[in-house]
């Protein structure tokens, strides 16, 4: 699992150490490991250009003491003071020792830098990079440098993902003690590049507040058939999708939901010829869902217009996904009234919609818009997108490491609903549920599509190969 921690607790654990330690030490620890990995990237550090853009924070403080570093082996340092006043003393005077020097003409330097290290500011940034620091980072992105943020993109939200005005863009960054959780969240994610961690010794909480699945997380996580199992046992996924307008998406619905590990798939609505014509194996009926026999989770929505069902799963006694259609008009007393759980699976403009908030809201404020929606309904939500995030009320919020652009296409979300449901009939809980369906669908995508578009009835044809490799790196 990968974790991330807000900053509050980031500090908290940074302030415990730091009382154990000699002054100074837990800062030489992150700029050894950021001097180390801008090494690595450099190939050769004797006679490279290294510019450090210095805030006046202890962010600036680790960039002074890794110029410093990467002088000593030989590197030209130049370091750019936004605040000269303010910045870091003892960094600045250990880069000056070492042999770097303070920048003249600070675009003339990034110009010609092979590494810009960003020190503008950490976890302790707020608000977006200021005016005299634009121009900077611009300059740095446009330069033929490989960029490097120190702990976090400058002008970034650690805490939330959010991107409150222009931030820099880097190659990499190299973060400190622990992820936060803007670096694995977007619109902020998208800032960061590849990601390294230092570790520097923090002793963290067991609960993160976001957390990421790795493939041996979601291996164990997998349903497995017992010896004893027959199909009931595995679990059956009713689908409640598909109108005579988009019958298609009853098919991919019922794609995901064959693909998810429940034992059988019932379908139930017009779209039942459809169904059967590609997938004989289901069992469908076109009455209301009550009648169609027992289920272990439902699916309502895909495809489904005006087409009625959506309260009678809600007034079942299993656990039930909502998606598309299904999430208009939603109760919210409806659902928090449920004796089994729920997942709603909006796109940002659903749960826009939901929130009554503009849709650009939803994309720059993902975090609190998913936790936001989760409260009022009481009810885990997976919030669609590049990032995809799957939100209770409390608790860590997972965030989907494997989504491709390639997956924003037309009945693509219809697959997911379909995967997800079938995994909470195999009994999965709501957030398991959800952030296996989001972590296999993503890689399916990337599967399916190779680098070019994909279908989304392609995604769900990948599912299986996923799977198996998934499975294959659990203990
Ligand atoms: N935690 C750990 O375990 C460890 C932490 N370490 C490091 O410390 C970093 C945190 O340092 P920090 O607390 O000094 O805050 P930091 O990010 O440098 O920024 C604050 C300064 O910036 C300013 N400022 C604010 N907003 C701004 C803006 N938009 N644009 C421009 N300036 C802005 C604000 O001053 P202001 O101008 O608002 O008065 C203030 O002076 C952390 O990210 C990591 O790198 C490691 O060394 C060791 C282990
Ligand atoms: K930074």
């Amino acid at each position: 699992m990968r974790t991330a921690y807000d900053v509050d607790t980031v500090r908290a654990a940074e302030g415990e150490l730091m009382a154990l330690l000699p002054p100074g030490a837990l800062m030489q620890r992150a700029a050894a490991g950021l001097a180390a990995a801008c090494a690595d990237m450099l190939g050769r550090v004797y006679g490279a250009r290294v510019v450090l853009l210095v805030g006046s924070g202890d962010n600036g403080g680790d960039a002074l003491y890794a110029g410093a570093r990467l002088a000593r082996r030989g590197a030209g340092v130049g370091a750019v003071l936004l605040n000269p006043d303010r910045a870091h003393p003892e960094g600045l005077a250990a880069l000056l020792r070492a042999g770097g020097r303070v920048a003249d003409d600070p675009f003339e330097v990034l110009a010609v830098a092979d590494l810009v290290l960003d020190g503008i500011t950490g976890i302790g940034g707020r608000g977006g990079l200021r005016p005299d620091a634009i121009p900077l980072a611009r300059a740095a992105r446009g330069s033929n440098a490989v960029v490097v943020a120190v702990d976090l993109p400058s002008g970034v939200d650690a805490g939330t993902g959010e991107v409150p005005g222009e931030a820099l863009r880097a190659d990499a960054t190299v973060t400190f003690g622990a992820y936060k959780p803007g670096l694995l969240i977007d619109p902020a994610r998208e800032y960061a590049g590849a990601v390294r961690l230092i570790p520097i010794g923090l002793d963290l909480p067991s609960v993160p507040s976001v957390e990421a699945l790795q493939h041996a997380d979601v291996a164990d996580l997998l349903p497995t058939p017992g010896a004893e199992s027959d199909k009931y046992r595995r679990g059956v996924v009713g689908i409640v999708a598909g109108s005579a307008r988009y019958p298609g998406a009853a098919v991919l619905a019922v794609a995901g939901a064959l693909r998810g590990g429940a034992g059988a798939v019932r379908y139930v609505g017009p779209g039942g010829d459809a169904v059967i014509a590609r997938f004989p194996e289901t069992l469908v009926s076109d009455g209301s869902p009550a009648k169609a026999g027992r289920v272990q989770a439902w699916v309502v929505g895909p495809g489904l217009g005006d087409g009625p069902g959506v309260d009678e799963v809600l007034g079942s006694d299993v656990p039930v996904l909502v998606d598309a259609d299904g999430l208009r008009c939603l109760d919210p007393d409806a659902v928090r009234g449920r004796p089994a759980a729920t997942l709603l699976t909006p796109h940002a403009g659903e749960a826009a919609a939901l929130l009554g908030v503009p849709r650009e809201k939803v994309e720059a404020e993902r975090l609190a818009s998913a936790r936001e929606l989760a409260s009022r309904y009481g009810a885990t939500v997976l919030l669609k997108g590049s990032t995809t995030l799957v939100a209770d009320a409390d608790g860590p919020v997972r965030v989907n490491p494997t989504g491709t652009s390639w997956l924003a296409t037309a009945g693509s979300g219809d697959v997911l609903s379909g995967l997800a449901g079938s995994l909470l009939a195999a009994g999965l809980g709501a957030r398991d549920a959800g952030s296996v369906a989001a972590y296999l669908h993503g890689l399916a995508g990337r599967h399916a599509s190779q680098g070019a578009p994909a279908t989304a009835y392609g995604v769900a044809g990948a599912v299986p190969g996923v799977w198996r490799d998934v499975a294959a790196s659990g203990g």
